[in-house]
């Protein structure tokens, strides 16, 4: 007789088939680059963009998934994760820099999130703040600290759009309201988190400003490849460390 486990509608990923310590990042294949880091990494799924890896990192069992571009489409994957049996979920992504001081190259660790999203817009008021978990977003100061990576902590936007249209995206807005970069997931991720009593924190390797010309947007060059290992490394390192 075949066992019979109970899969997720959209991910496929296995309910109570997961650790509850899971790192998520937008791309398939940087699921697999961070599986490969893991002892006896497994894939365990692969539905539409996600792909979900279980392996062990120091120790601990984690689960690895990837939940593809933007805000819609990573919600499925935050949710079926925490339906699955998630508990602390930390964003492993990038994003472009809003300051000089952060150059191409170095991290920003998001304390919280400006909901500059569609999907929260349809779960929460607005008003409502995209706050990462304190202890999850500790950790990776923590693990950051042990590195030799520039990085700072702070508030990111979270955007819908990534290729701009006949209007203009507020970024100098939104640099002077203090954020530091900008992305397209953290603040569903945030919201989600928040919602469903699970804990949450994102890190975040900049591949250029978020105000240049997408045009000549190029997020494979190596020092952007050396700043996404360093992230993978300090949110693992975090992920097994973190206290909740
Ligand atoms: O590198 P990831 O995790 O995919 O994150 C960033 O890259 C994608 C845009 O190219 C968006 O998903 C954005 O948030
Ligand atoms: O959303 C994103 C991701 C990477 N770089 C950007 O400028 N924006």
């Amino acid at each position: 007789m075949s066992e019979n486990i109970e899969l997720m509608p959209t991910t496929r990923i296995p309910v109570n088939g997961i650790s509850p310590l899971v790192i998520v990042c937008g791309d398939p294949f940087r699921a697999e680059t961070i599986a490969k880091k893991l002892d006896n990494s497994k894939e365990i799924a692969y539905s539409r963009e996600y792909r979900t890896f279980n392996g062990t990192y120091k120790g601990k069992q984690v689960t690895i998934s990837s939940h593809g571009v933007g805000a819609p489409g990573a919600a499925v994957c935050f949710e079926e994760l925490i339906k699955a049996g998630a508990k602390v979920i930390i964003r492993v992504g990038t994003a472009g820099s809003y300051t000089k001081d952060l150059p191409p190259g170095s991290l920003i660790i998001a304390s919280s999130a400006v909901r500059a999203d569609g999907l929260t817009k349809q779960l929460v008021p607005d008003g409502v703040p995209a706050v990462g978990d304190y202890r999850v977003v500790h950790a990776l100061n923590q693990a950051a600290e042990k590195k030799d990576v520039t990085y700072s902590t702070g508030m990111i936007v979270t955007l819908d759009a990534f290729y701009a249209g006949p209007l203009e995206f507020p970024h100098k807005l939104y640099k002077d309201s203090g954020a530091l970069g900008a992305e397209m997931e953290i603040a569903a991720l945030y919201t989600i988190a928040q919602l469903r009593g699970v804990f949450a924190g994102g890190i975040v390797a900049l591949d250029g400003f978020a105000y240049a010309d997408m045009d000549y947007y190029d997020p494979h060059k190596d020092f952007v490849a050396q700043a996404v290992e360093d992230e993978i490394n300090i949110g693992l390192d975090a992920l097994v460390s973190v206290t909740i």
